[in-house]
């Protein structure tokens, strides 16, 4: 008698039952934002919802494996090839990942930042025992800092801003771009998730005829309770993004 053929699903390495109560929850989030209803709204409004949903589930797995080391590969891959986690995007992240032995560390040069302006108080080793001037950039932060003024004050000019503003700023770094903002608002608002650099801006304002006309939010934008604002202007390198345009729809945009 010819052997009767099975076929059975392949159940989920190891682990999956631990994280599924988070993705059945990502599932849920966004089950309701694509049946939230879309009328009245520009169809890029509609959408950043759900991208930013899609971004979270895709981080939490590349934390999960990355960061935490708390998923196995066999799960990761699982994750992957079932498209709970967006391969591509996880690409992108990885490239960021901070400084690997060997790899030449990337340190703050641009003028303003007062991090060259005494070398040797700031120097410091690196995780390959290797010297360099200043922090090392946080790649997982998007920390890629504006260097050309001509660029800063371009994006400056183009938010047509009033002397009347109140400006959110997301991620200042070290304030390149918010000195040139401070010139033209009345009033801005910087928030900065790494607080290395919060104190940087911090020292480069003090003394100076803008240091009234600034408030520094230190941490995550996304966790944070915005207060009002009129503009929000960012040059950020991070996947947080989409979700601070929705943040920032409900005010001025
Ligand atoms: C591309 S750098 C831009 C720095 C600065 N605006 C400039 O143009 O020179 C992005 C900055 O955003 C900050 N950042 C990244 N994610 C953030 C978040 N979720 N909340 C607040 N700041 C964030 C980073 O620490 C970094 O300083």
């Amino acid at each position: 008698m010819p052997k009767v053929k099975t076929v059975r699903a392949r159940t989920p390495p190891e682990g999956f039952e631990e994280i599924e109560p988070t993705l059945k929850e990502f599932e849920q989030k966004m089950r309701d934002a694509e049946n939230d209803p879309h009328e009245g709204k520009r169809r890029i409004e509609s959408v950043w919802p759900i991208m930013r949903i899609h971004h979270q589930r895709s981080r939490y797995i590349y934390d999960l494996y990355y960061k935490r080391e708390a998923i196995s590969k066999e799960l990761y891959d699982y994750c992957l090839k079932k498209k709970i986690a967006d391969a591509n995007l996880i690409a992108k992240w990885k490239k960021g990942l901070g400084t690997k032995p060997g790899n030449k560390p990337q340190t703050i040069k641009e003028g303003g930042a007062p991090y060259t302006k005494n070398k040797d108080e700031n120097k410091k080793g690196n995780d390959d025992g290797s010297r360099h001037f200043g922090p090392k950039f946080n790649k997982d932060l998007g920390q890629h800092i504006l260097k050309n003024p001509l660029v800063s004050q371009g994006i400056v000019d183009k938010a047509g801003l009033k002397q009347t503003d109140v400006v959110l700023e997301v991620g200042p770094g070290t304030g390149n771009l918010t000195v040139k903002i401070l010139e033209q608002a009345k009033k801005v608002i910087a928030c900065e998730a790494d607080p290395r650099l919060a104190a940087e801006l911090v020292k480069r304002v003090q003394e100076t005829e803008y240091s009234r006309k600034l408030e520094i939010m230190n941490g995550d934008v996304m966790k944070q309770t915005l207060p009002y604002f009129d503009t929000n202007i960012q040059v950020c390198g991070t996947d947080v993004s989409e979700g601070i345009c929705v943040a920032s729809s409900s005010k001025a945009w």
